[in-house]
Parts: C-alpha cells; sequence; structure tokens
C-alpha cells in the first residue's frame, strides 16, 4: 500500500461547514457520552485537525488535549439511530451508525471511492454494506457488521502517526494464512499534515465476521458463576486448547514477522520499559496504591533479577478473553491485535517476550472468577481461587503442547504479570471503577508472594 503523501496525494480538503465551531462545540459535548471516549473526567480543548470529505459524509480527526480522535459523521435529515446535534435544522450525526456513511467508508477501503488524504487497500472485496449493525459492548473503538454478517468494519477511534498492529499484524498473519484468526480483508490509511510534516496513520480494518461465534469472556464467566453457586456445571470451555491456540498464533507470528534473540540492550530497554509502567501505573493509581508503596519499591528493584529474555518477536500484547471468540466449528480465533489502548502506539510494535500474551490470558482467568465473585459477595473465595488454577493450569499445558513449557518462577514471567495487573488497576479507574478491586486484589497478592 502506498502512503497518502503530498507526493501521491493532495492535501486533506475541509468538509464543507464541519469546522464550525458550533459543530466542534456539539461533538465535543457529545464525545463524553459514548463507551469509545478515552478521557472522560479530563477537561481538554478539542480542536479539528483534519477531516475528508466523503461526499454524503466525513471523517473527522479531532485533536482533544494530546490525543488524536476519529469522529466520522454526516448530515441527515434525520437524527437516526446515533444523533449528535440539531444544528441549522439539519441533523449532525455519528456515521459509524449511518449505513450510506459506512459504505462510503468500504468504497474508500476498497479503492472505488478516491478521497483527498485517504489510501483504502483491500486484499479481498468485502462487498455491499447492506444493512448494519454496531456493536454495543465495552469496546474501545466502534465496530460495525455489515455485508450480511460477512464482514466487521473495526473505526478506530485514537489515531497515532505510524502503523496500527491492529492493521499490520492481523494482515501479516492473514498473508501467512493464518487459520486462528479472522483475516482482515481491507483497511484505510489516512494522511494528515503535523507541524512541518505530514504523517499517516491507519482508520479502519475490515475483517471477517466470525458468524455465531461465542465470546470467551462470556463462556469463562458464565461457567465461574455456575461453579461459585454451586449448580451442576457441565464441562469447563477447552482452556487447554486455548493455550494451544495462544501457541499456533505465536509460532505464525514468529514466521510471518521474524525473531530476535534478546541483547543486553534489549533485556535493559525492557526492564527500564518495565519500571517506567510501574512508576506510571503508581502514579496514576495512587490513590488505591498509596498503602503498596514499600511493596511496589521492592518488586520495582527485584526487576533487576531479570538477565535472561530468550526469544523476542511481535506478539498480541492485550491477550485477555474478550480478544477471543470460538467458532462454530470449536475452534479459538484470536481477534484484536491493536495492543493495549492505554500505551503510545509507537511502543505496540516492540518486540516482546511471548510471555507478554501467556500473562495476560492468565490474568483474564483471575478476572473471570472476580468478577462472578463481585456478584455474589457472600461466597467463598477459595471455590474460585480453585477455578482460576484449574483453567490456568490446563491453559499452560496447552500452550506448553505446542511451544513447549512456561517457567511460572521466571523473573521476566514474574514481572510481566505484575505489570498487566498494575495497568489494568490504571485501566479500571479510567473505565470501569467498580471493578478496580479485581485487578487490584491481584496486584496485592502478587507483591505478598515476592
Ligand atoms: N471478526 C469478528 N467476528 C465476530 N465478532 C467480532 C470480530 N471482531 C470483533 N468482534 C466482536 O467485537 C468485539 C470488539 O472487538 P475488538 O476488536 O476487541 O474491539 P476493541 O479493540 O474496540 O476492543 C469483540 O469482543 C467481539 O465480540
Ligand atoms: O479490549 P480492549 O483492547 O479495549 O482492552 C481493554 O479493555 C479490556 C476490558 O474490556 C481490559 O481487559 C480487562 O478486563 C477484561 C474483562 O472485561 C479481562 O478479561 C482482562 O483480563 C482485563 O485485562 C484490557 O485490559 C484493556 O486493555
Amino acid at each position: 500500500m502506498s502512503d497518502p503523501t503530498p507526493t501521491d496525494a493532495p492535501a486533506p480538503t475541509d468538509a464543507p461547514g464541519l469546522a464550525d465551531a458550533s459543530v466542534i462545540d456539539a461533538i465535543t459535548a457529545w464525545m463524553p457520552t459514548t463507551r469509545w471516549y478515552p478521557l472522560k473526567g479530563q477537561q481538554v480543548d478539542v480542536r479539528l485537525e483534519s477531516s475528508y470529505d466523503l461526499g454524503d459524509a466525513a471523517i473527522l480527526l479531532l485533536r482533544a488535549g494530546d490525543t488524536l480522535l476519529q469522529v466520522p459523521v454526516a448530515w441527515r435529515d434525520e437524527p437516526g439511530g446515533s444523533p449528535i446535534a440539531q444544528l441549522g435544522g439539519r441533523w449532525l450525526v455519528d456515521a459509524t451508525n449511518d449505513a450510506d456513511a459506512v459504505q462510503s467508508l468500504i468504497d474508500v477501503a476498497t479503492g472505488r471511492h478516491a478521497v483527498n488524504g485517504l489510501d483504502g487497500d483491500a486484499t479481498a472485496d468485502p462487498g455491499p454494506a447492506g444493512a448494519i449493525k454496531v456493536i454495543t459492548g465495552e469496546q474501545s473503538n466502534t465496530s460495525i457488521i455489515g455485508g450480511d454478517g460477512s464482514w466487521i468494519a473495526k473505526v478506530f477511534r485514537v489515531v497515532a502517526p505510524g502503523d496500527n498492529p491492529d492493521v499490520v499484524v492481523t494482515g501479516a498473519l492473514t498473508r501467512a494464512g493464518c487459520d486462528r484468526i479472522p483475516h482482515l480483508l481491507a483497511s484505510v490509511r489516512a494522511g494528515w499534515p503535523a507541524g512541518d510534516a505530514f504523517v499517516t496513520g491507519d482508520l479502519l480494518a475490515v475483517s471477517e465476521f466470525v458468524s455465531g461465534g461465542e465470546d470467551a469472556w462470556e463462556l469463562f464467566r458464565q461457567h465461574a458463576l455456575a461453579t461459585l453457586r454451586g449448580e451442576a456445571v457441565g464441562e469447563a470451555p477447552d482452556a487447554r486448547a486455548l493455550g494451544e491456540a495462544v501457541a499456533i498464533v505465536h509460532r505464525d507470528l514468529a514466521e510471518a514477522m521474524g525473531t530476535v534473540q534478546a541483547d543486553e540492550a534489549d533485556t535493559l530497554r525492557f526492564i527500564t520499559g518495565l519500571e517506567q509502567r510501574m512508576a506510571w501505573a503508581r502514579q496514576e493509581a495512587a490513590s488505591v496504591l498509596g498503602d503498596l508503596q514499600d511493596e511496589l519499591q521492592a518488586a520495582a528493584d527485584r526487576l533487576r533479577d531479570v538477565r535472561q529474555l530468550g526469544e523476542l518477536q511481535q506478539v498480541h500484547g492485550d491477550l485477555h478473553l474478550g480478544q477471543v471468540l470460538r467458532g462454530a466449528d470449536g475452534r479459538w480465533l484470536l481477534l484484536d491485535f491493536e495492543g493495549e489502548p492505554l500505551r503510545p502506539m509507537h511502543e505496540r510494535m516492540v518486540r516482546e517476550p511471548r510471555l507478554r500474551d501467556v500473562v495476560g490470558m492468565l490474568r483474564s482467568f483471575d478476572y473471570a472468577a472476580g468478577s462472578a465473585l463481585q456478584e455474589m459477595p457472600g461466597v467463598d473465595g477459595a471455590a474460585a481461587g480453585d477455578w482460576v488454577v484449574q483453567r490456568r493450569t490446563e491453559f499452560l499445558a496447552g500452550y506448553a503442547d505446542a511451544a513447549g513449557p512456561v517457567d511460572e518462577t521466571d523473573p521476566v514471567f514474574v514481572a510481566l504479570l505484575l505489570d498487566k495487573a498494575l495497568y489494568e488497576v490504571v485501566y479500571e479507574l479510567r473505565n470501569r471503577p467498580t471493578w478496580v478491586s479485581v485487578p487490584l486484589e491481584a496486584v496485592r497478592a502478587l507483591l505478598a508472594a515476592g
């Protein structure tokens, strides 16, 4: 795919009227009401950085504080399913919930519709959008199901210059024929001026939709709930096969994108990165980590025990049960290679130990039981602990079948587990404060275990 640089594409044109202060003010007031808005509770100035005229809709890139947000909008006579505001007698609507506008986005992705400043790339034609359905779950982005349920288009809400791994990594796995992911069909990249430079970044990824896919988070959580209720539960979802699926994706990622043996500089960079993340978490989550400062300092000191990182490669980066579907054939499929939404984009394609994903999944079993316990405060926590240990053992056995054993005493494993739990504390404080006790309990337990 060629970058939409000034040499091969003129600068983006402003969509008529959309740069008006009244429009920006209306969007500024509306964004915090959405699930995807990442700056809830923060006072930030919002200004238009760039816009792309799709004809019957437009994509706006809005600078909100330091964050660049993508807001596709359209003017309509009716409010439709997702109105933003009524201005000058017309409705400004969220274009992700408007079938015609979504069709325009797909046409840009396939190259059927040329738009200044946007560049589409399609490995397969997703076909017409038809009736669309916007996913309403817990999401950092906005995903739209179209093409009669054959594809799902993800509008990246936070946009950054450079490659979005959800396009680049999923694309590499698709080309490699990996059968444990939904394949990438098409994508859209934008160019915009940034100071004296002209930068590009990904806006949209269209992938095969897994029809009849079951959410692994719901499957495991329901099983944990039933177990804690003491109900006669059937077999648990197959955590062993899940471990194997993760190992297969790791193998395919290594083949498609290469590996490197970590040297001393890599190890130092890794330790420094974890130290900085720990300092960030201690600052961001000071309100709940206040009484753990000594233990956290001791854990930070222990990071220096990390000597051997082993092989590094592209990993998923934010693997948890919500990123996994069970397909109609029972096979586990991994989704969403975008990495952690709270991590700067340029850090998300750094080669890492595969253990990063292994601990992500282990934390998720703990979450499934923890959230089940939250629903049943009177229940004995030991049963939840047993449930987690079983899933964890099965998962690690499946991973070992395909990739070799995981050493749970490895300082890299221990450090990554704590790193993930601390990240989750910050994530929950910002997004779901009532959940914060789930990762916080894990942080306490990990620190106590030393
Ligand atoms: N290819 C797909 N097929 C079916 N459902 C999907 C697919 N991709 C995503 N989903 C559903 O959409 C949800 C959100 O997608 P995800 O890529 O994780 O978004 P985000 O990055 O915004 O969190 C997933 O949890 C899953 O339920
Ligand atoms: O799916 P995203 O890429 O948006 O990931 C973010 O949100 C996740 C929650 O939706 C969050 O995951 C945490 O909660 C999950 C349960 O909802 C749990 O299974 C995960 O283990 C836990 O980390 C993820 O951390 C965050 O980056």
